[in-house]
């Protein structure tokens, strides 16, 4: 079967490990870059499979490394993934009695190429046990090669990825593409869903599209393992990039560390989707499907008409709305249209809905909106205050349970008993943690000021701020940048906010902070940081860079707590929340 490549034309790496280092203790990962791996050769290459037909190189590396995590550097999506494969053979090693390395993993290049593409191969490994859920919410599972291919030669195992899988569970799984040191897998069945051993419950399903949506990942699991399965995604992510900390926190707190709170509302909290579509020539514009993607196939999507984790309101407004971009499809012919005239016609791919409220500013009653306009403005009411952004700039998407997180970061101000004045929200958005601590700093003198690189968000941070009573630029003060240069910024040195007076809050998006940010920060010395992320992995390399920064002695930060916040219920999603405190 395999000699029917053919070979030598391919051009795949002899060592993809030879940038990495493996050993149980102590991991270390270079930066993948694009060139070390397979398919990403810049030459062309010539492959068929056994009757003939040309397979293209294996362009979902190139997909892989787009994503917003890749940004991320040493703790980037794929380095993240290799630490867990790591974790897993561990754990397989264990239970085996077997001492196999991640190298050992690693696909040779003519199975790589025999399995380069989707829907080429369909061999399907029967009694698989699932032992690793990764971050990235998929089952991992060791597949004896031998198992799933012909050639009896073929020695070792693949670790296969298996989306809607969980530890516990016994499967049959589809063997798909192999990458660099694992495969794809799709669930063909769960064999033991019914037993103790696993910790799946197919009764908590609440979605029709489950098995295909790439939306949620958890489903199937109660809520209290999903909180568990979160903390131990936020324990991996110190663990893998500030071991140190791990430890010390591991032996000084056992359970408690990156423990998760729980939301609210499990089902019916999310208060934007954005489900989409893509024409097709030949599928009738009526036929076209609206939904999310399809966890089966890259370039597929699920039809949906409910998103049961959106809240009712958008439920209600989505068929709606699907039915009159349907008809719009229908009336333009969309499967007609060159890529270039839906651009010039203005055919947004992406649907928009999003809660809001209308309010009665002389009664002060409201009712509930949905918008569906991405230009609009959306109002927000949490806790005590009412915030207001474009509906296409970042808001958090459960405000449910932004109340719990703001009094989680009021307790630990209240705890620290800080003299302080000042609260700098950098990455601030429209404001709204900044905002929503402004009753914390002294009324006679006490000042919020925020920072945010997009310039709309800090039109509406300013608007918020006089929508809440804060008297500008007096009460609140915000500027448009890039949060690393507000340290240097003018504005900001003639606002005489001090870094002895100031809590510093951060929350910058998935790929976390740089450097530079954290030097001035040090340089800053506010009296107690906050650091807010929704990837805990980049948040623990950025922690472990200011431990470092910090190692002259002349300014020490100690972290008091790492906490998580389930801002995602059913999916692989969770906000962690660092608390750190100046100690010198
Ligand atoms: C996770 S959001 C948090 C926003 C806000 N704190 C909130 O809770 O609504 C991250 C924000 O950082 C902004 N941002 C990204 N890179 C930035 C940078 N280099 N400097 C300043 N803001 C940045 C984004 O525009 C986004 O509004």
């Amino acid at each position: 079967m395999i000699a029917s490549i053919r070979s030598g034309r391919y051009r795949y790496p002899k060592n993809i490990f030879a940038t990495r280092s493996f050993s149980k203790s102590s991991i270390e990962l270079k930066p993948t870059t694009p060139s070390n791996i397979p398919g990403n050769s810049s030459k062309s290459v010539l492959i068929q499979d056994q009757v003939g037909n040309e397979i293209k190189p294996r362009k979902y590396w190139k997909h892989f490394l787009k994503s917003k995590r890749d940004e991320a550097g040493v703790a980037s999506r794929v380095s993240v993934f290799f630490h867990e494969v790591q974790e897993a053979l561990d754990i397989f090693n264990s239970t085996n009695q077997l001492d196999l390395a991640v190298k050992d993993l690693e696909i040779p290049s003519d199975l790589a190429e025999l399995y380069s593409q989707p829907g080429l191969m369909n061999s399907i490994a029967h009694e698989v046990e699932v032992i690793y859920l990764t971050s990235n919410g998929d089952g991992l599972c060791f597949v004896p090669r031998r198992s799933y291919l012909n050639d009896q030669a073929q020695a070792g195992h693949t670790v296969v990825r298996v989306p809607k899988a969980i530890p516990g569970d016994i499967i049959d799984v589809k063997i798909g593409r192999h990458m660099a040191i694992h495969s794809e897998g799709e669930l063909v069945k769960v064999l033991n869903s019914r037993s103790r051993l696993t910790r799946r419950n197919d009764r908590l399903i609440v979605c029709s599209n489950f098995d295909q949506c790439s939306g949620c990942q958890l489903q199937m699991m109660n809520n209290d393992d999903q909180l568990r399965f979160k903390q131990s995604v936020i324990q991996r992510a110190f663990k893998f990039y500030y071991p140190s900390l791990y430890e010390e926190f591991k032996a000084k707190r056992a359970d408690g560390f990156g423990s998760v709170m729980d939301s609210p509302m499990q089902y019916s909290y999310r208060t934007k989707i954005t489900p989409h579509f893509k024409p097709r020539r030949d599928v009738k514009p009526l036929d076209t499907k609206i939904g999310f993607n399809d966890i089966h196939d890259p370039v597929g999507i699920v039809d949906i008409d409910h998103c049961p984790i959106a809240t009712p309101l958008i439920n209600q407004e989505f068929p709606k709305l699907k039915s009159k971009v349907l008809e719009e499809l229908d009336r333009v012919q969309i499967n007609k249209m060159l890529t270039k005239q839906r651009i010039k016609a203005k055919i947004s791919p992406t649907l928009f809905l999003r809660d809001s409220i209308r309010l009665d500013h002389k009664t002060g009653d409201f009712d509930q909106v949905c918008i569906t306009d991405t230009g609009k403005v959306v109002t927000e009411k949490v806790g005590d205050f009412v915030f207001q952004f474009e509906a296409s700039e970042f808001f958090q998407n459960n405000s449910y349970i932004l109340p719990q997180v703001i009094d989680y970061i009021k307790y630990h101000i209240h705890e620290s008993n800080l003299n302080f004045k000042y609260i700098v929200d950098t990455y601030c958005g429209s404001g709204f943690f900044g905002i929503s601590l402004s009753k914390e700093v002294p009324e006679k003198d006490g000042k919020i000021f925020g920072i945010e690189i997009s310039k709309k968000s800090i039109k509406y941070a300013e608007h918020n701020a006089s929508l809440n009573g804060l008297k500008l630029p007096e009460k609140a003060e915000f500027i448009a940048g890039n949060s690393e240069d507000l340290f240097s910024n003018q504005v900001f040195a003639d606002s005489q906010v001090t870094g002895d007076k100031s809590i510093l809050i951060m929350d910058p998006s998935r790929k976390g902070s740089n450097e530079s940010f954290l030097k001035q920060l040090l340089k800053f010395k506010p009296m107690m940081v906050v650091y807010i992320s929704c990837n805990p992995f980049t948040q623990a390399r950025d922690l472990q860079m200011l431990n470092l920064l910090q190692q002259d002695g002349s300014v020490q930060y100690e972290i008091q707590d790492v906490v998580g916040f389930d801002f995602f219920p059913q999916t692989k999603h969770v906000e962690s929340v660092a608390i750190l405190k100046r100690i010198i």
